[in-house]
């Protein structure tokens, strides 16, 4: 994580999560282990005990991480009017069903309620904040910021502001998240998706593609992936890895020798679809896969490996 786990700029601010989902849940772990005040509005009637089993489950992570995790649940509380939830928040996190018209009626509901100078993000992976602030008033005041799952773990936070965010708004944006110990990075102009999600989406397009031809299983390919582009790209990306796949000519020899062939593979690459003979196949895949085994004990495992890996990275930068 790019600041110390002891440094604690936003103690006693009150973050106000709207939706205790996989990523309301996992944004209150954060939170409270940065000693925030942390207010969980959702009206699921179990999404105290559910949110309270996410928190739980992602503490030891957090604590490898150099957190504190002494305690930190009692800042946590719940609250099932969103408005009342979000009357005294520092930051408003909104982390909702992923709908346009659920996100553009919230907004307007928040707006009213929460502080003047409250920030006001959205977690959304794919809906630019110019198309959930339609029924705002100050339109200036709405963001993405977008974590990728999960948020107490993965670094990265899309901050994208609209043509109206005021630079304000995404100063203060950006501001909060790398000081929460994530690593934020401003996206320049709205497109659905954003950036890593287009990426990601890319991607499962083929993966999905590749498994309904029956070239791999879904396990297959994600073992295919974790022991290749995982690592690669956790070190270097897509374009630096190019850069040192060119050898001493770099990126610019790359694409002399290499860019032809890759961009008649792209020809190749294949269409995939949800449709019902795909999703039977990956339901019967999963099942002799990842399906026998629980989601927590799934999670345990990947964030004792997030951690190795982002601790490891941050052992060799500090080193650098
Ligand atoms: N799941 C993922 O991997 C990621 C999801 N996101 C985004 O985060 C947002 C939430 O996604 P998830 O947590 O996965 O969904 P989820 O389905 O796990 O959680 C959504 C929560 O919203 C609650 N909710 C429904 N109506 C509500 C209302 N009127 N007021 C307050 N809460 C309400 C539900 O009870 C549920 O607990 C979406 O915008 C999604 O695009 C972003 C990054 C990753
Ligand atoms: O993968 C992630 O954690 C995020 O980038 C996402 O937004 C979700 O996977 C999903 O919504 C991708 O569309």
């Amino acid at each position: 994580m790019p600041i110390s786990s002891s440094d604690r700029p936003f103690a006693g601010k009150t973050a106000a999560i709207i939706g205790g989902g996989v990523i309301g849940a996992s944004w209150a772990a954060l939170f409270l282990v940065n000693s925030l005040k942390v207010i969980v509005s959702d009206p699921d009637p179990e999404v105290e005990p559910k949110v309270k089993a996410i928190v739980a489950a992602a503490l030891p992570a957090l604590e490898e991480l150099g957190y504190n995790i002494a305690d930190v649940e009692r800042n946590l509380s719940f609250e099932s009017d969103n408005s009342q939830a979000v009357i005294d928040a520092y930051l408003v996190q909104e982390c909702g069903p992923e709908k346009p018209a659920f996100k553009q009626a919230l907004w307007k509901a928040i707006e009213a309620a929460a502080p003047k100078n409250a920030l006001l993000c959205s977690s959304s992976s794919t809906i630019p904040a110019s198309v959930q602030f339609t029924e705002m008033t100050d339109q200036s005041r709405l963001v993405v910021g977008h974590p990728f799952n999960p948020p107490h773990l993965m670094p990265l936070v899309e901050v994208v502001p609209t043509p109206k965010t005021t630079p304000e708004v995404t100063a203060q944006a950006l501001a909060f998240y790398n000081g929460i110990g994530k690593v934020a990075r401003e996206i320049k102009k709205e497109i659905t998706g954003f950036v890593a999600n287009r990426l990601q989406a890319a991607i499962f397009r083929e993966s999905v593609f590749l498994v309904s031809q029956g070239v791999v299983t879904l396990d297959e390919l994600d073992d295919v992936v974790t022991n290749s582009l995982g690592i690669r790209w956790a070190t270097s990306g897509p374009f630096l890895s190019f850069h040192l796949g060119g050898g001493p000519g770099g990126l610019t020899h790359f694409i002399e020798h290499l860019g032809p062939p890759m961009e008649a593979a792209w020809q190749h690459l294949g269409t995939a679809a949800f449709d019902d003979a795909t999703k039977a196949l990956l339901t019967e895949q999963l099942g002799r896969s990842y399906g026998t085994t629980s989601f927590y004990a799934l999670s345990e495992t990947r964030d004792a490996k997030e951690v190795a890996v982002i601790n490891g990275l941050s052992a060799v930068e500090a080193a650098a």
